[in-house]
């Protein structure tokens, strides 16, 4: 993780590790530049002093994107060198979600010019990022800028210092449920919105806001969703002042999973996970996550999966830095699918041979995921086969079961996080993952956005649920004596046995 001294140390490494490179940096040098802007620009000491200033400004003061010869632009996902798709691309000011044949789409960086520097020069700069206001690599997102869209204006930028997320060692819950001692929970729930979709969703109306202030035709943005996605579209909108509108399955949503500040209006720019700018800002989880452990790389990751654009963004991002050298290898990846809605896992089952086949979703209480026919179903696949990956399904009473007793550790998780712990339970039974990997769990949203599910679950109200771990609330007269029998049971239940 970033230490202070970074910041009072000798400037970060300015040396391209290619000097020979056909686009040596332009002048002023990009890296003194942003290394002026991220450590040697003073905050400033009272209002009295910089009266007019706030961190826009300032950046506005150190402006750096034009400094720097980095680019990025979308092409066909995956294409076949040969294909007439390997010479299609577009800009990232185009609006486009698909192919010439209908494919998917990337976000291609040009990597020469990134890998100009070597690695330890990433590892620095991302590091020297952390935990500073300095607009706007106060973001988790915003402070890897170069390797998500490096060709905005930083004042066209929404962002809600996003990212940055708690890298949770789960000690107890590993070693007295798992007997395992390095296992770890990514909240990127803990967040703006309450879910991971916040990373990706500062960089899509980044770009949006980029285009209407370019004049671009764009009225406003729409999701369709089941209640994370259209959260954070409708939040990062209203910073924007952008209209936004979103389209959800009626009757399934969980009220705190959704808010009520989306905006009406024609919307004309897509917010899921088909667009793949959403994918740059998610990728920085997983960059995250090495610069957390010290750029040392964990032996799993494991990812909850619904419409499956968040499994290839982990893979991107972990990919991104073995390329670039700040670490040589890569994460095993495993999705984990609700039993009741894991089309995924059959195709895996099948051993990726055979077409795949969308399902129909059944009700499940990870609702996030419920998603029978995921867009980003190549994606997925490709990560999965490029990180040796594995694909497990849950049960409603497994993911229930693991979210409870997870919860019963101090953790306070939400039922996809559950689908993810319960996937690694199997995993360490069948004794695929050992007692001291390095494993890493994604929490991709807030418990508190799924409250109802845990009251069910511990007023043991819920049809064909067993509700092992439920821990009840028990009702007591408000006198004296019958609290204190109610103490004295419960204390002597807990009490060590001899
Ligand atoms: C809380 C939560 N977890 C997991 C997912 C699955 O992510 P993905 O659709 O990228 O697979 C979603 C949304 O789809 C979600 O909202
Ligand atoms: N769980 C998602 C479903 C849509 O996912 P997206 O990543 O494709 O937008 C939601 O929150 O709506």
């Amino acid at each position: 993780m970033a230490s202070s001294s970074l910041f009072q140390s000798p400037p970060l490494s300015l040396k391209p590790q290619n000097p020979a490179s056909r686009h040596p940096p332009t002048k002023p040098h990009f890296a003194t530049t942003i290394k002026c802007v991220s450590t040697s620009t003073p905050p400033p000491s009272s209002s009295s002093e910089h009266p007019h200033h706030n961190i826009r400004d300032e950046a506005r003061r150190h402006n750096t994107t034009h400094s720097h010869h980095f680019s990025a632009r979308y092409v066909p996902f995956n294409a076949d060198p040969s294909s007439a798709a390997a010479a299609e691309s577009y800009s990232l000011d185009e609006i486009v979600y698909r192919s010439n044949s209908g494919g998917l789409l990337d976000v291609q960086h040009d990597m020469a010019a990134l890998k100009n520097y070597d690695g330890k020069y990433w590892r620095d700069l991302f590091d020297s990022r952390v935990g500073k206001t300095t607009w706007p690599y106060g973001s988790g997102v915003w402070s890897k800028k170069e390797w998500v869209l490096p060709e905005i204006d930083s004042d066209d930028i929404v962002s809600a210092f996003e990212g940055n997320s708690n890298l949770f060692w789960a000690e107890r819950y590993g070693k007295q449920i798992l007997a395992m001692n390095d296992l770890w929970v990514k909240h990127c729930g803990i967040s703006h919105t309450g879910s991971f979709k916040d990373l990706g969703m500062t960089v899509l109306v980044s770009q949006v806001n980029r285009l209407r202030k370019m004049n671009r035709p764009v009225v406003g943005v729409g999701c369709a969703s089941t209640g994370d996605t259209s959260a954070a579209l409708s939040a990062y909108c209203a910073a924007a002042g952008i209209p936004s509108i979103v389209f959800l399955p009626a009757n399934r949503i969980s009220g705190s999973a959704v808010d009520s500040r989306s905006h009406s209006g024609a919307a004309d720019y897509l917010a899921n996970s088909l667009n793949s700018l959403r994918l740059e800002g998610q990728k920085t989880a997983a960059i995250e996550i090495l610069q957390q452990f010290d750029w040392e790389v964990p032996d799993w990751v494991i990812v909850p999966g619904g419409n499956l654009g968040n499994i290839y963004a982990f893979y991107k991002g972990f990919h991104m830095c073995k390329e670039l050298g700040l670490v040589d290898r890569i994460p095993r990846l495993v999705c984990a699918q609700a039993a009741n809605a894991n089309p995924l896992y059959l195709h895996y089952k099948s051993g990726w041979d055979q077409e795949f086949k969308p399902v129909k979703a059944n009700t499940t209480f990870a609702s996030a995921i419920q998603i029978g026919d995921p867009v980003s179903i190549d994606r997925a696949v490709y990560a999965l086969k490029k990180s040796n990956g594995i694909v497990e399904e849950a049960t409603e009473q497994e993911l229930m079961d693991a979210m409870a007793q997870a919860d019963s550790t101090g953790m306070f998780i939400c039922p996809h996080t559950g689908v993810a712990l319960a996937a690694l339970i199997k995993l360490r039974n069948q004794g695929i993952i050992g007692t001291n990997d390095r494993t890493v769990v994604v929490s991709t949203a807030h418990g508190l956005k799924f409250t109802q599910s845990k009251i069910d679950y511990h007023s043991n109200d819920i049809k064909d649920l067993a509700c092992k771990y439920a821990n009840p609330p028990v009702q007591v007269k408000a006198d004296f004596g019958s609290v204190m029998d109610v103490l004295k049971k419960y204390l002597l239940s807990k009490a060590p046995k001899n």
